[in-house]
């Protein structure tokens, strides 16, 4: 029996209802709160950043996976932790020394997460992948929410899965972009372990519903 985590990407909440939406996913089945920080240089879109991410914690009851779309991740490692993340994403692409990112956010508490945009191939994690808690496949070009799911991905994750098991690693396996009941069965058979879901989940008529036939569909 599986056990896929489902992490609502808050990307695609209503901010006006913002209290309402975390306590949405507090009391429904999805396992973690997906946070994306976009700085407008990494990725052409500027999302939200610290203030907001206080907020929702004060509310969170669950797990806060925070994916950082911003060059020069380092600077922030910190401020993520002391903001309450309990996973932190920096992006492969953002990196110049990612083995010392990897570190430097473990040394602050947090489980260490790796994102990769749909032209990375897999196979440039293979030195580091006993070090990384969580690799968050892209299947949009990151930026926005609302894109079209890239078929390429299930062949990602595959290899991914591969490369976890013939290294001995433990980590995790995340998709992230146009999640949607077509798709998420086909990710978790491939080997995804947590499956993001921004616009999917809060721009249906019953979100809560929503969340619960994703873990239905993805837990067999
Ligand atoms: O990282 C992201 C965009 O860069 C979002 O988490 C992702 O796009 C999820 O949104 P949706 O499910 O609407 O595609």
């Amino acid at each position: 029996m599986k056990n896929t985590l489902i992490a609502p990407s808050v990307l695609a909440a209503d901010f006006g209802n913002l209290q309402r939406d975390i306590e949405m996913i507090n009391n429904s089945e999805a396992d973690w709160f997906h946070i994306d920080i976009m700085d407008g240089v990494f990725v052409p879109n500027i999302s939200y950043g610290m203030p907001v991410l206080e907020a929702i914690n004060k509310h969170a009851k669950k797990t806060i996976d925070v994916h950082l779309m911003i060059v020069d991740p380092d600077r922030y490692i910190k401020t993520f932790a002391d903001l309450g993340a309990n996973i932190l994403s920096v992006h492969y692409e953002a990196c110049t020394h990612l083995h010392r990112t990897l570190q430097a956010i473990k040394s602050e508490g947090m489980k260490a997460g790796v994102a990769i945009n749909p032209h990375t191939t897999i196979d440039l994690l293979e030195d580091v992948i006993n070090d990384i808690d969580l690799v968050c496949i892209m299947s949009v070009n990151p930026g926005f929410g609302g894109q079209s799911f890239i078929e390429n991905t299930y062949a990602k994750v595959e290899k991914l899965k591969a490369l976890i098991t013939r290294k001995g690693a433990t980590t995790l396996i995340e998709v992230d972009g146009g999640v949607t009941n077509k798709n998420a069965k086909q990710l978790v058979e491939a080997g995804a372990d947590v499956l993001v879901a921004g616009s999917f989940v809060f721009k249906a008529e019953n979100p809560t519903q929503t969340i619960q036939d994703l873990k239905t569909l993805t837990n067999f």
